[in-house]
């Protein structure tokens, strides 16, 4: 059985990511990118979907664990009877074949140690064929082949490659697995210390380029070295999480794959890039962008493959029963086909921010920015999806309009601050059109708030962000308004749902339930901070931090009264929330973001 989602760290080498958790099992990883399949599955079903155990015999649970300083090399310890040991795991940044170096060191005494590796292709179905070459095994199946190279013997035994080995102080014993295609030759093994090291030294030279002095340093490091590691390097395309199917709801069905490119999601992570000074990602992804969107801008989708493929259909592994049982388990996902207005807003302003921050012209990105622009004109007043991806009834939700005005409003911009041409006259009307029909239709004035959806009764956490894109003023009673109506109804064991499922007759289309969404507590964080109640903004933040695994790690939501991480882990949303209510907290605004949390009254509380 799969350890709990927040037992488990992240390895990578900004193509891929494995999963570790405390007793040493590797339980996830897809080779040789993020959305490739899994060979290692065991997260999603049992050891014989494949997994990577490496640590004491006895198989307990480690003493402590942590990265090795700002980078993505973990190390995990135990301290056992007969000694101490470390296992340090790292996917050095390649230019190649992925590999995965596992070091393992005594620290004192003498330790018996256990390796077991069950290699599964294809999602953890296809057991491949292993052959023995001297300490080392191939191991080959359909496309694919890896080679594990140990410092120790290897049993090969029912599919699984096993060593029983002692470690004494002082000693070393490293594994190396390397993966490559099939029909091309074996790639040549690294040296294991060499790796290490060089996988140290990319990660200590990266977070060089941090420009932060705000509080909370080392929670804001950590979250950006995650969010660096789900950027797929080669296209600068960002996944939303490393992984799919962790469930919403234990035992449900709401469980989806995040290993895919949102325009939404890699817009708010632009954000806090851009805000933290790593301009070289923030150019990437607009390239990647500029790619991925190219064509008919009525094909726009609201998330891409890594690479900017279309096609993304969704279907289920029926051979893997889910973890805890949350079936099914799905690849591909379906809302990749959803109408959901707000990406446009999302997407332009990601562009202009982009633009703002000075990040070098390209001169398409404006004639994209004009053909979504078209678009959007003609279909601003349709009904949508949502942010939030619902499976039921489309409707005229509310973020999605503000998210139209948004568009509009930096197009405006784009003319007037960056002398671009294009026909302000007709979006300042629009931007202008927009404003009036949602402060119209989606505010309700006997409960002071706006709605999730125009006539709804409903509240959504997506409403926290109107303020923070510039829709109103902080100090606007219809915001603070919503502020409150959505801390009230939302709220549970103090973290926040992102909507009620129950409300409007289940606005989602799905069974079940969820937990509280940790992206849209971070958002509670910035529009506490916004209406000037800043000493409980950081009290909600300090929550928030308390929720972090031990490796400072986030999943997309959580079960408020046991504390499980749920959903899909490490999840980019989550950690973006961390970092800008860090910035907002701290005071920290770059200059380009002209409606962030900078609080309109003085947060009076705050001494
Ligand atoms: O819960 C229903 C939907 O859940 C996923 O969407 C969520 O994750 C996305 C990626 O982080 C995020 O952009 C979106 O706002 C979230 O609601 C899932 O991908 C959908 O297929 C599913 O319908």
């Amino acid at each position: 059985m799969a350890s709990r989602i927040e037992d488990y760290g992240m390895i990578g080498d900004l193509r891929t990511a494995a999963l570790v958790d405390a007793h040493g099992s590797i339980d996830w990883l897809c080779l040789p990118r993020f959305d490739s399949p899994a060979c290692f599955a065991a997260l999603l079903g049992d050891e014989e979907h494949g997994s990577w155990r490496l640590g004491p015999a006895t198989g307990e649970r480690c003493t402590r664990r942590r990265y090795r300083g700002d980078t993505l090399i973990l190390e995990t310890e135990w301290d056992t009877p007969d000694g101490s040991v470390r296992v340090s795991d790292a996917m050095p940044p390649r230019d190649g074949a992925a590999d995965l170096v596992r070091v393992v060191e005594g620290l004192t005494g003498s330790v018996p140690m256990r390796t077991v590796m069950r290699l599964r292709f294809g999602y953890g179905r296809v057991e491949p064929w292993l052959r023995r070459r001297g300490t080392d095994l191939a191991a080959i199946a359909g496309p694919d082949a890896a080679w594990l190279d140990a410092d120790v013997p290897l049993t090969l035994q029912d599919g699984a490659a096993s060593a029983d080995f002692t470690v004494a102080a002082g000693e070393r014993v490293a594994f190396t697995l390397i993966h490559e295609l099939s029909h091309l030759d074996r790639p040549r093994p690294p040296d294991p210390q060499r790796a290490l090291a060089h996988t140290e030294a990319f990660w200590n030279d990266w977070i060089g380029g941090l420009r932060y002095e705000g509080e909370w340093d080392d929670a804001v490091r950590r979250s950006l070295i995650t969010l660096k590691a789900l950027a797929y390097e080669p296209t600068g395309g960002i996944a939303a999480a490393a992984t799919t199917s962790l469930p919403e709801d234990l035992g449900g069905v709401r469980n989806w794959d995040y290993r895919f490119c949102w325009l939404r999601d890699a817009a708010f992570v632009l954000q806090s890039l851009l805000g933290t000074g790593f301009m070289d990602e923030a150019a990437a992804w607009r390239q990647w962008l500029l790619r991925a969107a190219a064509g008919d801008p009525a094909e726009l989708q609201i998330m891409y493959g890594l690479d900017g493929r279309h096609w993304l259909p969704e279907h289920d592994l029926h051979w893997l029963p889910g973890y805890e049982g949350s079936a099914p388990v799905r690849v591909g996902n379906a809302a990749s086909g959803q109408f959901q207005l707000d990406v446009w807003g999302e997407t332009l302003d990601a562009l202009h921010l982009a633009r703002a921050a000075e990040i070098e012209p390209d001169e398409s990105a404006w004639d994209l920015q004009l053909a979504l622009l078209r678009f959007l004109e003609r279909h601003w007043a349709d009904p949508d999806d949502g942010l939030w991806e619902i499976r039921g009834a489309r409707r005229h939700f509310v973020h999605s309009k503000v998210m139209a005005w948004a568009a509009f409003d930096r197009a405006v911009q784009a003319v007037e601050r960056f002398g671009l041409s294009g026909p302000v006259e007709r979006w300042r009307e629009l931007r202008d059109r927009v404003h009036a029909e949602v402060c119209e239709r989606g505010f309700d004035a006997d409960r002071g708030t706006f709605t999730q959806f125009y006539g709804s009764k409903g509240l959504d956490a997506a409403l926290l962000l109107l303020p923070q894109v510039g829709f109103l003023p902080w100090d606007d009673p219809r915001v603070v308004g919503t502020v409150e109506a959505v801390q009230e109804e939302l709220t549970r064991d103090g973290f926040l749902l992102r909507y009620d499922v129950t409300a409007d007759g289940g606005v989602d289309g799905l069974p079940g339930d969820e937990g509280v969404f940790v992206a849209c507590t971070f958002w509670l964080v910035d529009a506490l901070q916004g209406i000037g109640r800043g000493r409980e903004a950081r009290e909600l933040f300090e929550r928030l931090l308390g929720v972090r695994n031990d490796l400072g790690l986030l999943s997309e939501e959580l079960d408020p009264v046991t504390g499980r991480h749920l959903g899909n882990t490490p999840q980019a949303y989550s950690h973006v929330g961390l970092v800008n209510a860090a910035r907002h907290l701290s005071g920290a605004h770059p200059a380009e973001e002209p409606h962030a949390v900078r609080p309109a009254r003085e947060t009076d509380e705050r001494e």
